[in-house]
C-alpha cells in the first residue's frame, strides 16, 4: 500500500482539498485526516478570470504562470500543514501527492454514441488543460507527484472526466446496487453501478457553478449558503422549460462539461432577468432537472442516491433531487464516506494507480476504447 495525499482544486475555484489515504488504487486501506484551504479572494477571481482567458491563452503566458505560481504554493501549503496533522494523529509520513490541478478549459472531443473510440479516423481532438506546476510541488514536498490525469484519456479519444467513478466503484463494493452517486461540484457528474459492478459515469450538467455566479451578481454572496436564496423563491416555469430543451440532457453518454459550457444557454433563457431569489430557485431546479435526465440513460434504475460535494449542503438541492429522483436521496455520510474529501481522496487513490499503471478511465466512464492507464509521474517513486 501507499501512503498518499490527494489534492483536488475543484470547478467552484473554493480553495484546495486535501485528504491523506492508504492504497494500492484498487484497495482503500487507512483514511487519515483531511483539510481544505481556502483561496485567498484575489486568487479566485485571477483564476476566475483565467478560465474566461483560458480559450485563447499561450502556455507561456505571464498571467497564466503567476496564477500557476500561486495555486501550486497553495497546494504546497496544503501537503504541509496536512503532513503535520498526520503525523500528529498517526505518526505516518506520506509516499506520493496525487495534484489534479485546476482545470481552466475542458474541451472533450464531441461524444458520440457507442464511444468516442469508434472510428478513430473521423475523431475530432478534443482539449484539456489543468493547471499547476508538478515539478515544484516534488520540489517543494521533497515527495512524489502524480499528475495530468486526463490528457492521456483525451488523446485516446475519451472525454477526459470523470475520473473518480473508479473510487466511486471500490469505495461501493458492499452497498447495495444498482446504486447512484452524484457529486454536486461546480459541474455535477453521476457513477451508475449495476448489480453485477457494471459502470457508467458522465457529467450530469451544471451544478454549483452558476448558481456561486448568480449569487455573487445579483446578491454579493460567495455562493447561496443553506440554499437562503433559492428557498425563499420560486422556479420560473418558461426559463426552466428552454433550459431542459438544452441538447446535452438527451445527448447519450459519454459526455462531459466545461465549467462553463451553460453560461450562453442561461444567459440566452432568461436566468439573468430574473429576482435573485427566482433565479437561485431557477438555476436549482435545472440542476436537479438535469441529474432526472441523467438517470434515463441508465440501464437500470438506482436503489438508492448517495450525494457527495458542496450542493448536498444546499436544502434547495436536496429538496429539489428528491422530488424528482426515484428511490432515497441521501448524502455519502449515510454509507460513513466523507463527501467534502471524496475527491481528494479520490486523487490519492487515482495517483497510487498512476504508480502501478492501472487503468483510470473505461469506455463506461470516460468512452475510452478500452481501460486506459493514465497520469503522469515524477519524483523518488519513478
Ligand atoms: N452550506 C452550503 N449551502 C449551499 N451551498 C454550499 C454550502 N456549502 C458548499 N456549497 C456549495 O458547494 C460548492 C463547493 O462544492 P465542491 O467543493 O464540491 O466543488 P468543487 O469540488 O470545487 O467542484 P467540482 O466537483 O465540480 O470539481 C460551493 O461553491 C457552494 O456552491
Ligand atoms: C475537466 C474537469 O476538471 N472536470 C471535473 C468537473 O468537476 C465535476 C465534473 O466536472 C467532473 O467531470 C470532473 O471532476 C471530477 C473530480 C472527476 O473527474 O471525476
Amino acid at each position: 500500500m501507499l501512503r498518499t495525499i490527494g489534492l483536488m482544486s475543484g470547478t467552484s475555484l473554493d480553495g484546495v482539498d486535501a485528504a491523506w489515504i492508504e492504497t494500492d488504487g484498487e484497495m482503500i486501506g487507512r483514511v487519515g485526516p483531511t483539510l481544505t484551504l481556502p483561496y485567498a479572494p484575489a486568487l479566485r477571481r485571477d483564476l476566475r478570470r483565467l478560465l474566461d482567458l483560458a480559450e485563447g491563452l499561450e502556455p507561456g503566458d505571464a498571467f497564466l504562470a503567476e496564477c500557476v505560481a500561486r495555486l501550486t504554493e497553495r497546494h504546497a501549503e496544503a501537503v504541509q500543514r496536512l503532513r503535520e496533522q498526520v503525523w500528529e494523529q498517526m505518526r505516518e509520513e506520506t509516499d506520493l501527492l496525487g495534484f489534479h490541478g485546476q482545470t481552466i478549459l475542458h474541451r472533450p472531443p464531441p461524444a458520440r454514441p457507442g464511444g468516442n473510440a469508434a472510428g478513430a479516423e473521423a475523431r475530432v481532438p478534443g482539449r484539456t488543460w489543468q493547471v499547476g506546476d508538478a515539478m515544484a510541488l516534488s520540489r517543494r514536498t521533497g515527495l512524489s507527484v502524480a499528475y495530468d490525469f486526463r490528457s492521456a484519456d483525451v488523446a485516446a479519444g475519451g472525454q477526459g472526466a470523470p475520473l473518480v467513478p473508479v473510487v466511486h466503484a471500490a469505495l461501493a463494493r458492499s452497498l447495495p446496487k444498482p446504486l447512484a452517486v452524484l457529486n454536486l461540484g461546480g459541474v455535477g457528474n453521476v457513477t451508475w453501478i449495476g448489480a453485477d459492478g457494471a459502470l457508467l459515469a458522465f457529467d450530469t450538467g451544471p451544478a454549483n457553478g452558476p448558481l456561486d455566479d448568480w449569487a455573487r451578481k445579483s446578491a454579493g454572496r460567495d455562493y447561496d449558503k443553506d440554499g437562503r436564496l433559492a428557498l425563499a423563491g420560486q422556479a420560473d416555469g418558461a426559463v426552466l422549460a428552454r433550459l431542459m430543451a438544452h441538447p446535452y440532457l438527451a445527448a447519450p453518454p459519454p459526455k462531459s462539461l466545461d465549467r462553463l459550457d451553460f453560461d450562453r444557454a442561461l444567459k440566452e433563457a432568461g436566468a439573468g432577468e430574473l429576482s435573485p431569489e427566482d433565479g437561485a430557485a431557477t438555476l436549482v431546479a435545472f440542476s436537479a432537472v438535469c441529474v432526472a435526465a441523467a438517470a434515463r440513460h441508465f440501464p437500470d434504475p438506482p436503489l438508492h442516491w448517495l450525494v457527495c460535494g458542496g450542493g448536498r449542503r444546499n436544502p434547495a438541492m436536496m429538496r429539489a433531487l428528491a422530488g424528482v429522483l426515484e428511490g432515497p436521496v441521501r448524502p455519502v455520510e449515510v454509507a460513513g464516506w466523507n463527501g467534502d474529501a471524496l475527491e481528494a481522496q479520490a486523487f490519492g487513490v487515482l495517483a497510487a494507480r498512476v504508480a502501478r499503471r492501472l487503468p483510470l478511465t473505461f469506455p463506461g466512464t470516460t468512452g475510452a476504447p478500452y481501460p486506459l492507464p493514465g497520469g503522469r509521474l515524477l519524483g523518488p517513486l519513478l
